[in-house]
């Protein structure tokens, strides 16, 4: 498996916000996304995604396997966390479990991973910011998909659950995953590519 972007461009309101991106991601291999606010990292994130398209150039998994597609491989963990404040922790993951597919560990595990076990009855709404940003991470972990886009993914983590999803994303890797990430924070990948995103300043 290999996701390979080919003179990539992404633009945002008629703007061009990057272009003529290229990169290749092995399996095991991980890409930082790096630049200043505005620079376009959630944009490319989305456009790997599939949840915008690009301007112009192409993004593709190679030797996908039993993924029909690169969208289908993806877990994207955005600004949002994309749960239901109503809804409690255990249902949240319940419906990410049953609309992702692929079943990987199941929710008390991925809640005991994320040291939140406890707490599965509790409405979304009522955590705390970085309590929610870890049930969004434990959303990685009920679903098997091989590629990780990470928008910011440690914003609002302690220094312990810090330390704890570093593991996971290097287990991850471990596995012959992929993960993009784009952050202004070390994130403790060792051995990862960079991107530097420029912007327009
Ligand atoms: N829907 C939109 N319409 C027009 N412009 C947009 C839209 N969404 C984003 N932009 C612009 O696109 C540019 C890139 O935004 P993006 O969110 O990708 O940057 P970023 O590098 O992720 O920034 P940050 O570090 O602040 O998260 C910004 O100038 C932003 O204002």
């Amino acid at each position: 498996m290999r996701l390979v972007a080919e003179k990539l461009s992404g633009e945002r309101g008629g703007e061009t916000i990057f272009s003529d991106l290229d990169f290749v991601i092995a399996m095991g291999g991980a890409l930082l996304v790096t630049g200043p606010n505005g620079a376009g990292k959630s944009t490319l994130l989305r456009i790997i995604a599939g949840l915008l398209a690009p301007a112009s150039g192409d993004v593709r998994l190679e030797d996908s396997g039993s993924f029909p597609d690169l969208q289908s491989a993806c877990h994207y963990l955005g600004h949002q966390n994309a749960m239901k404040p109503a809804l409690s922790v255990r249902e949240n993951l319940a419906f990410w479990q049953a609309f992702n597919g692929e079943p990987r560990k199941d929710i008390d595990e991925a809640l005991e991973t994320v040291g939140l076990d406890g707490i599965d009855h509790l409405p979304f709404g009522y955590l705390s910011t970085g309590q929610k940003r870890r049930i969004a991470i434990a959303k990685l972990l009920v679903s098997h998909r091989p590629v990780w886009l990470l928008d910011e993914p440690t914003a609002g983590l302690d220094k312990v659950s810090e330390g704890r999803f570093a593991g996971l994303m290097q287990g991850h890797l471990a596995e012959g995953g992929i993960v993009i990430a784009a952050t202004h924070l070390p994130l403790g990948l060792e051995g990862a590519q960079e991107l530097r995103m420029e912007g327009r300043g």
